[in-house]
């Protein structure tokens, strides 16, 4: 006697997959009315059953619907509307003397209404109602079998039976297609969010590099230095360990501009920054400190070994002819180097002990490597 007709309210695990249809519901209790109509014919009842053959079949279920609609829950309502429904019918076919296929078409409707309903809870609720309504109606009237009907009365039970089964099988699989789309529409919206989250995450990427890298040489950039040379140094005062410090400038390099250009200029960066790179261990922060001056990070190397590394590197490009734009090119570079902890205990002390270093380099004629312990010594011959 129930319709799941109405889809636009998503089933829950409480509502099953159904749910009470009012129209689909007048309209069972219309078929029955016409079931009883051919019944009545074949047995030739008087007036006084028509009577409450229409009371029950078209005016109840209107004064039962309106009553569940003016409810706080309806839908609560509904489930007792529909055990009202169930009594009433176990009544009529009790009474009526329980016919066959009235019986067995009337009571599989209203339990798979109840199953599609409310599942379980809803048969257990079918099967009390019908109980209840049959052992009333022959506690009232006794049972009076006559389990036969005509074919016209049987082939409306059987039509009215197939119909209800149709309706649910139709329901069903409406709601099945509707989840099936749901669940790609899922899938789809999945794909398309893990793309996002690709690009998303690539784009993360490249800002980061971008935040820590220098464009034109690829090297660390000071911001990233001044991130990672506090905590090295906190690690190297955990372990006991030296860290070093080469501050390196190119000598003259505004000559370099002014004489071969800025592209030219952008090229040497370039290559020292190549030269520097080079031979870095993977622990070894390379990085462009600003302008023409690179400054390398180097965690558990004594003083003694980082002097060699910068002697290393300035003798090297003080050797070397850079080939640029067909003409030949010669730089040289001066170098502070300053130690941990002796030169200084702090990231700022350091570097700038690194910058005194090189600044005295500088003052010392250029091309020079010193360290920042030695006071004015120069570590280096030139070349
Ligand atoms: N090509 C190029 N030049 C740069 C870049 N950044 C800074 N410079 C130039 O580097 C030069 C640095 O000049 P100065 O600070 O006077 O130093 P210097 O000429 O190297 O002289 P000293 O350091 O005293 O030996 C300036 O001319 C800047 O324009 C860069 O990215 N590319």
């Amino acid at each position: 006697m129930a319709s799941p007709n109405d889809l636009d309210t998503p089933p829950t695990a409480d509502r099953g997959w159904g749910r009470l249809n009012p129209r689909h519901r007048l309209a069972s209790w219309g078929w029955v009315w016409a079931v009883c109509l051919l019944l009545g014919q074949e047995r030739g009842w008087p007036g006084l059953p028509w009577v409450a053959v229409t009371l029950q079949c078209l005016v109840y279920p209107l004064l039962s619907q309106g009553w569940a609609r003016r409810q706080a829950d309806p839908w609560h309502a509904a489930r007792w509307v529909l055990t009202l429904d169930a009594v009433c019918l176990a009544l009529w076919v009790v009474w009526l003397g329980v016919p066959l296929w009235l019986t067995y078409a009337l009571a599989t409707a209203s339990v798979t209404s109840f199953a599609a309903l409310w599942g379980r809870a809803g048969l257990v609720r079918a099967g009390l109602a019908w109980a209840g309504g049959a052992g009333l109606a022959g506690a009232l009237w006794g049972l009076h079998l006559q389990p036969h009907m005509g074919p016209a009365a049987t082939a409306c039970s059987m039509l009215y039976l197939t119909a209800q089964l149709a309706w649910w099988a139709h329901v069903l699989q409406r709601r099945l297609s509707r989840l099936s789309q749901a669940r790609q529409q899922l899938a789809h919206s999945e794909r398309q969010l893990r793309q996002q989250l690709g690009v998303v995450s690539a784009l993360q990427s490249q800002w980061q590099e971008q935040a820590h890298h220098d464009a034109l040489t690829g090297l660390f950039n000071r911001r990233f230095l001044d991130a990672t040379l506090a905590r090295e140094l906190v690690r190297c005062l955990r372990m006991q360990s030296p860290l070093s410090l080469i501050l390196i400038d190119i000598d003259h390099f505004k000559r370099v501009n002014d004489e071969h250009g800025h592209a030219a200029g952008d090229e040497v960066l370039r290559r020292l920054a190549f030269l520097l790179s080079n031979d870095a261990r993977a622990s070894d922060v390379v990085c462009r400190h600003g302008g023409e001056e690179f400054l390398l990070m180097l965690p558990h190397m004594p003083l003694a070994t980082a002097l060699a590394r910068a002697e290393h590197y300035r003798a090297t490009l003080a050797a070397s002819v850079m080939w640029i734009g067909g003409q030949p090119l010669n730089c040289t570079l001066s170098a502070g180097v300053a130690c941990y902890p002796a030169d200084g205990q702090t990231a700022e002390l350091l570097v700038a002990a690194a910058d005194q270093a090189l600044y005295r380099a500088k003052r010392s004629g250029r091309n020079q490597v010193v360290a920042a312990s030695d006071e004015g010594a120069v570590q280096s011959a030139r070349a």
